[in-house]
């Protein structure tokens, strides 16, 4: 028997390619032969963001056209996933082939997918290779999304997936209770909810549901299904998935602030935010005085608004980012607090840095993430919205100012951090999940 050969395709968005390509780094170096699927217009754009480094040439890069044209905005997610399943599906089998043409000895043994890509699962499954999905949000979101046909049943939801009331309701009798306003498909129209009711049946033909996560973090979630087997956190570093260049500039500024001082800004790769909202969060660093770095990306599509400072922002305490080397940022040692979306891998990422929270959730999962990070670690606090539906300066300098001389909060966090990575350590539990799952992948 050879060695393990994984074909691993995210749907190509940040939140997505990040954990998929950690994976992949992973796997490469307990030797295993991995080859990463990006569409051509991502691995374009990720080329042209970062570098090689040594590590990531052990993990083959192979493309598919996504069936769109190269100036299509691609930051309208439904267009595109119709676009790559009536494009991709036919053209995957002959990539297979062709790769196992090249390496006889190690031809594919099994397909990786993130969610919205189970149509490679489909693939695969015809070809006679096993698959497995690798969940980029958290086992609570999947067990969720796993729960939809009974949430419809007891009425909990509607066909649509909207909650008939609000309610709290557990998915399981050992899971906490959860806000039905916060299911993770809050925010999705009809379309892409029933999009993601059939995904989840096509997941199925994934053997397992890897999890960037760990047992100690969600223990009740796993429960819904036998397929969860968590392999998280990842924390490979990869300057290869990055869609934008990284300013690393900052981290010489950061290098000469006060240790714990700095708060971080960051909304992940798809949020936009209103102009007013905007300008209130610019005015808000301002009142803080504190040194700061805030993510402003540059807009993915020319429709979104172009973000336009106040007359009155002198930002003169801070550094002002289009794409910051987050990791990095969240473990240098003159961090004090994230300001957060809550996607699930700046959420992770944070934790594995000891790093308190202030939580600004836009949309779908980042509110279920948000109750995890404030009601059940207790390693952060939520900034809410006045009546006029704006987080205000008053707020945000409220809470940061709470949060930043909370001892509870900031020893919470250095606790959750060290159990988290203790899982992947050797010996612990995702790292004995991540050698079952190479043993079965064989
Ligand atoms: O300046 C930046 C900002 C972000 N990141 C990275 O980009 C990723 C962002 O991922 P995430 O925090 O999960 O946010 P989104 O990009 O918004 O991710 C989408 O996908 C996630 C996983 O499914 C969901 O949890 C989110 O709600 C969804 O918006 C993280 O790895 C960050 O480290 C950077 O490297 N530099």
């Amino acid at each position: 028997m050879g060695i393990p050969h994984f074909l691993c395709l995210p749907l190509p968005i940040q939140g997505h390619v990040n954990p998929l390509m950690q994976f992949s780094l992973l796997l490469a170096k307990h030797g295993c032969k991995v080859t990463f699927v990006h569409t051509e217009f991502s691995h374009k754009r990720a080329n042209t963001a970062g570098g090689d480094n040594m590590e990531e040439a052990k993990v083959e890069m192979v493309t598919l056209p996504d069936g769109l044209d190269p100036q299509d905005d691609r930051s309208d997610v439904a267009k595109l996933l119709v676009s790559m399943k009536s494009t991709m599906p036919a053209l995957l089998p002959k990539l297979i082939q062709d790769i196992n043409a090249s390496d006889v000895e190690n031809k594919i043994t099994c397909i990786i997918v993130t969610i919205n890509m189970g149509w490679a699962l489909e693939v695969g499954n015809k070809m006679g290779i096993k698959g497995a999905l690798l969940c980029p949000a958290s086992a609570t979101s999947l067990a969720s999304a796993a729960c939809i046909p009974n949430l419809i049943e007891d009425g909990i939801i509607d066909s649509q997936g909207l909650p008939t009331k609000n309610q709290e309701i557990q998915l399981s009798s050992n899971m906490p209770m959860m806000d039905t306003a916060y299911l993770p498909w809050r925010g999705f129209n009809k379309i892409f909810f029933e999009h993601l009711m059939q995904e989840m049946q096509t997941l199925k033909l994934g053997e397992w549901w890897l999890c960037n996560t760990t047992y100690d973090l969600e223990p009740a979630a796993f429960s819904i299904s036998p397929k969860f087997l968590p392999i998280g956190p990842l924390m490979e570093n990869s300057n290869r998935s990055s869609f934008w260049e990284e300013d690393r500039a900052c981290l010489e500024w950061l290098d000469e602030q006060p240790p714990h001082s700095v708060v971080y800004v960051s909304f992940g790769s798809l949020a936009v935010m209103d102009p007013n909202q905007f300008k209130e969060l610019a005015l808000a660093l301002d009142l803080l005085q504190r040194p700061f770095i805030w993510v402003v990306r540059a807009s993915n599509d020319k429709k979104e608004n172009v973000n336009t400072y106040p007359h009155d922002f002198h930002g003169s305490k801070g550094k002002i980012v289009g794409w910051a080397p987050q990791k990095k940022i969240l473990n240098h040692p003159s961090l004090a607090c994230f300001i957060s979306h809550c996607g699930w891998n700046s959420t992770l990422e944070g934790i594995c840095a000891g790093v308190p929270f202030l939580c600004w959730p836009c949309t779908t999962d980042q509110f279920l993430n948000k109750s995890y990070i404030c009601d059940v670690w207790k390693i952060g606090v939520g900034l809410e919205k006045n009546e006029s539906g704006i987080v205000s300066r008053g707020e945000i300098k409220k809470k940061v100012d709470q949060l930043l001389v909370d001892e509870d909060i900031k020893g919470r966090s250095l606790k959750l951090k060290e159990m988290t990575i203790n899982n992947i350590q050797e010996g612990g539990q995702s790292s004995k999940n991540l050698n079952f799952f190479m043993d079965w992948a064989k």
